[in-house]
Parts: structure tokens; sequence; C-alpha cells
């Protein structure tokens, strides 16, 4: 463990997300992004947080990193790491916390990459920017982390035009490692990348919780993705987490619509290729939430009930959690989920918000 901060708990969990409302101020007033949602993740443990765009995830990694832009700010709940409250620390404090404790590995992060300076240089400034090292110590430091992201150390003096994508990505996930974080957090590491250089990033990041005891927590709007990868997952819908905790618990009985929904809107990276079936609509504007259950207006098992109020998430399993108020015919509602007729009727009644929207892939 980095012991970079003394008021850390060892018996804690690593991170605890506990009722966090994240609100962006607008000209439309303040909009409710991610709207009291909580989780924990534990030591080596890769968790995912999977949802459609918008649906408030990056809002999530930010606020854990004390990273939102100007106009947001975590309202209520709290955020802790190893027992310490994040939201309470000074610039000076999260700045250390972060790259040492936590890190982070951005959307896009290969192009966060410097082009005028060599790879060498950049995460050698990194390392001696938070510790007392040697130049010929950091560059010894660079190599190692290249060889733990899979990169010939030959060719840390490269400039980033000289590595392909998702050699670039892995360059930055050596950066990310260089002050040994205990936490990674990756939002969409591998949206950019083809589905090969995918695979092989997404096995990186899992050897680095084998190997050096890292948890991560994956961002993605791929539910194949956070299946590959994960051993615990969250997913969210329209700032809300609709169904969390244990993953092969949850990819084995899945107790809410949305979840139903997402399994058939994504192929898998491997096994067998199943007909893709879409969610149709697309979530509610944050601007406009409805009172009810977010996802209503696209849940072809919705009923009168579901109008009232957003369903609280309620204990199904062994660490499985969901936010529905049919988890009593939920068998029922595996069977139809696989059929497309079941889907299609929302596009019937018109129920759903967005006649011609859909889930996207990309
Ligand atoms: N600075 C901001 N000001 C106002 N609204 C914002 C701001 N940043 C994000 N939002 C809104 O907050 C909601 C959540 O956005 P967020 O980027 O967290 O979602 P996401 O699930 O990460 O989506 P994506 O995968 O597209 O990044 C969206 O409705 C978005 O438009």
């Amino acid at each position: 463990m980095n012991q970079s901060n003394s008021n850390f708990d060892e018996d804690a969990p690593l991170l605890a997300v506990k009722d966090a409302v994240v609100n962006y101020r607008t000209s439309d007033g303040y909009l409710t992004a991610v709207d009291g949602i909580s989780f924990e993740i534990g030591e080596d443990e890769i968790f995912g947080l999977v949802g459609e765009s918008g649906c408030g995830k990056s809002t999530v990694a930010q606020a854990i990193l004390g990273l939102l832009p100007q106009n947001g700010e975590v309202a209520s709940g709290s955020i802790q790491f190893r027992g310490v409250e994040l939201n309470n620390l000074d610039k000076r404090e999260m700045d250390a916390l972060r790259w040492e404790n936590i890190s982070l590995i951005s959307q896009g992060a290969m192009n966060a990459l410097n082009p005028v300076h060599r790879i060498s240089s950049q995460i050698i400034e990194a390392i001696q920017a938070h510790r007392d090292t040697s130049t010929a110590e950091a560059r010894e430091r660079v190599a190692e982390l290249f060889t733990i992201v899979g990169l010939d150390p030959d060719r840390m003096d490269d400039y980033p035009h000289q590595f392909s994508g998702g050699m670039k990505q892995r360059a930055y996930i050596a950066m990310s490692l260089a002050l040994d974080p205990d936490l990674i957090i990756a939002d969409e590491p591998t949206t950019a990348l083809d589905v090969i250089v995918q695979d092989q990033i997404l096995k990186r990041l899992k050897e680095l919780r084998d190997q050096l005891g890292i948890s991560v927590v994956i961002i993605s709007h791929d539910i194949s993705v956070i299946a590959e990868t994960c051993n615990r997952l969250g997913v969210m819908y329209s700032g809300k987490l609709m169904e969390y905790g244990d993953l092969r618990e949850i990819f084995a009985s899945p107790y809410n619509p949305y979840t139903l929904g997402l399994q058939n809107a994504f192929p898998s990276l491997r096994g067998k290729q199943q007909d893709l079936i879409s969610i149709p609509g697309s979530p509610p504007s944050i601007v406009d939430l409805p009172s009810g259950c977010r996802f209503m207006q696209r849940c072809p098992f919705a009923s009168q009930e579901c109008a009232t109020q957003h369903p609280p998430l309620e204990s199904v399993g062994d660490d499985h959690f969901s936010a529905c108020y049919h988890h009593e015919r939920v068998e029922q509602m595996r069977q139809d989920a696989k059929e497309r007729e079941t889907w299609a009727q929302l596009q019937d009644t018109g129920k759903e918000s967005a006649a011609t929207g859909g889930m996207t892939h990309d």
C-alpha cells in the first residue's frame, strides 16, 4: 500500500462511495448528473461501471479524483479512500493523492502524451514531480514500467508519433503506474482502439491486478468489455445505479430490465455471436428527469407502480442488488427480454421517449 497519507484507515474499504449526488450548475439551474449512488471497491478488484453515454459514468470518475469541471460539485454524500473523505482534502492533498494513490487513464489518454517530448522524459517528469529521485533511477523505473505494460524498454526514448495507438495507450498506462497507485480509474480505456488491441489492453489491466495487486475501475458503455475484465460491476442509468454487485452472479441471473436490455444490445468479445437487439429510445434528459423509475419509458415490463418514484436498490442475492419493482417476476422478464418483439412493442405503442433512437455501439 502506498502510505502517502497518515490518516488512511487500513481496515476501511479501498474506495467507498455513499449516496453521492453530483450537480452541474448551468443556465437551466442545477442539473443532477449523479443521483445518490453508492458502491464500494475492495483490494485486488476490477470494478466495472457500465451504462449508455450521458448516464454519469465520467462524472463519477471526476468526482472521485476531484477533477469535476468548475460548474460541477459533489452536493451531498461521501467519497472515501481508505477511510479518508476526499471532499475534505485541499488541492495540495488531492494532487498528492492523485497519481500516488489513485490514477486516471482517461478517454483518449494516449492523445494526452505531449508530441514534442520523448515518452521517457514525460514519465520521468511525472515521477520527479512527486518523488525525490535521480534521473538515472527514474529511467530505470521507466524501463521497468515499459516491461510491465508489455512495451520494449529500448523504445522508451521514442516520441509519441513513433508509437501506434495501442502502444501509446500502454505508455500512458505505464505513466499512470509510475508511483505505484493502489487504484487506477480507466475511463473508456480502449474505445479508440481496434478489437485486437482492445483485448490486449484489457488483458494487461487484469494482469496489473494479478501481479501488482492494484484495483481497477473500468468505465465503459460496452457491457462486453466489462464482462471480459471485471469481477464486480455497477450498471448505471440516468445518474442511478440500476444493478450492482458480483459480475458472475449478475450475468448468471440478471434482475434488472435495463441489464437484460444491455446484454442483448452488445456483441460478445469472444463466445457465440447472438442477434443484437437494441433498446428502443434514449435515456431521459437530465434537464427533465421523470419522477418515477428512470428507465420506465424504455422498459417493456413497466407498470403504474413504476411511475411513483425511482425504485430503491434491493438485495436480490449474495453481493447482488437491483432497483426494480418487479423482481418477483424476474424469470418471466428474463425469458421475454430475449425476444425481439418484447422490445419492438415499445416502438409500436409509442412508449419510448425517442421513436427513432436506439443504442449505439460507438
Ligand atoms: N460541465 C458540465 N456541465 C453541465 N452538464 C454536464 C457537464 N458535464 C457533463 N454534463 C452532463 O452530465 C450528464 C452525465 O455526463 P457524463 O459525461 O458523466 O456521462 P457519461 O456516462 O460518462 O457519458 P459519456 O460516455 O458520453 O462520457 C450528461 O447529461 C452530461 O450532458
